[in-house]
């Protein structure tokens, strides 16, 4: 067991139905982690049991050392914040306390905040070039607006791993290489260790370190060129009208 994020024979699913069975992946901290495969293929369900929204059918996460599922929730929210895709509807609140959310491990239960509580809120926002919007409404942002805002609220956490689920889900191309760019540079410049789930599988393979790949019931990490060298990044869309041109790194159409 190294100190990074180690998945061992992890089984993942809901109720009675398991989707993958016995997962076992061992990747460092620090590193742009982007979970690809198909839809339906449970990466959404791999987020979800990362981030403790729910359990682990069996087999377990630890993350530098310490088992994710034996931490309290007070522990778990300093070492890993959650941008989900779902729209959050939380009526007359503006950009910069939204933001402020971030802070709630750190506050007592009146959500006092301190001086170095509101640099950090305000360092989040100025890294994701939010400054303009802070006194708007959350629910008046369009959904690239929103998307910012919300990894704004998972930096303000201060926490070494965000996991993000479809982070670029309804966003125009200029707006998704921006959020690609803002996790590149929150892994290369913050030390953070980013993990999303994406169906952006040229800009993961140009951009993460690391990709957990899902198809049929199994997870393969590996570097996007290992994946793609070893055909695996083919195999994804075997017998469909889809080709992966490897020396391209892009897909064209049958
Ligand atoms: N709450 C749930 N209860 C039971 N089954 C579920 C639940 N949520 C998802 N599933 C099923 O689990 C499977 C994997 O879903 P999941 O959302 O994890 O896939 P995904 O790879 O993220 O898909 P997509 O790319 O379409 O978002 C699907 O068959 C889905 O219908």
């Amino acid at each position: 067991m190294n100190k990074g994020i180690n998945i061992s024979n992890l089984s993942i699913g809901y109720q009675k139905k398991t989707l993958i069975e016995a997962i076992n992946v061992d990747s460092n901290l620090c590193q742009f982690i982007s979970i690809i495969g198909r839809n339906g293929e449970g990466k959404s369900t791999l987020i979800k049991t990362l981030t403790s929204l729910i359990e682990p059918i069996k087999g377990d996460i630890s993350v530098a050392g310490k088992l994710l599922f034996k931490l309290s929730e007070a522990e778990k929210s300093k070492l890993i914040s959650v941008v989900l895709t779902n729209k959050i509807s939380i009526h007359n609140i503006n950009v910069f306390d939204f933001v402020a959310y971030g802070r709630y491990p750190y506050t007592n239960w009146l959500g006092i905040k301190t001086n170095n509580d509101k640099t950090i809120i305000s360092e989040a926002i100025s890294l994701c070039n939010i400054n303009h919007l802070t006194t708007k409404l959350y629910t008046e942002l369009s959904d690239g607006e929103r998307q910012k805002v919300n990894i704004a609220r998972a930096i303000a956490q201060d926490t070494p791993i965000i996991v993000l689920d479809e982070p670029t889900a309804h966003l125009d191309l200029v707006n998704k290489i921006e959020v690609f760019k803002l996790l590149k540079l929150l892994v290369e410049k913050h030390q953070k260790t980013i993990i999303i789930s994406t169906h952006q599988i040229e800009l993961a393979l140009q951009l993460s370190n690391t990709v957990w790949l899902i198809n049929q019931q199994k997870v393969i990490s590996a570097t996007p060129n290992e994946l793609i060298k070893n055909g695996e990044i083919d195999k994804l869309f075997a017998n469909t009208d889809v080709i992966f041109n490897p020396a391209t790194n892009s897909f064209t159409v049958k």
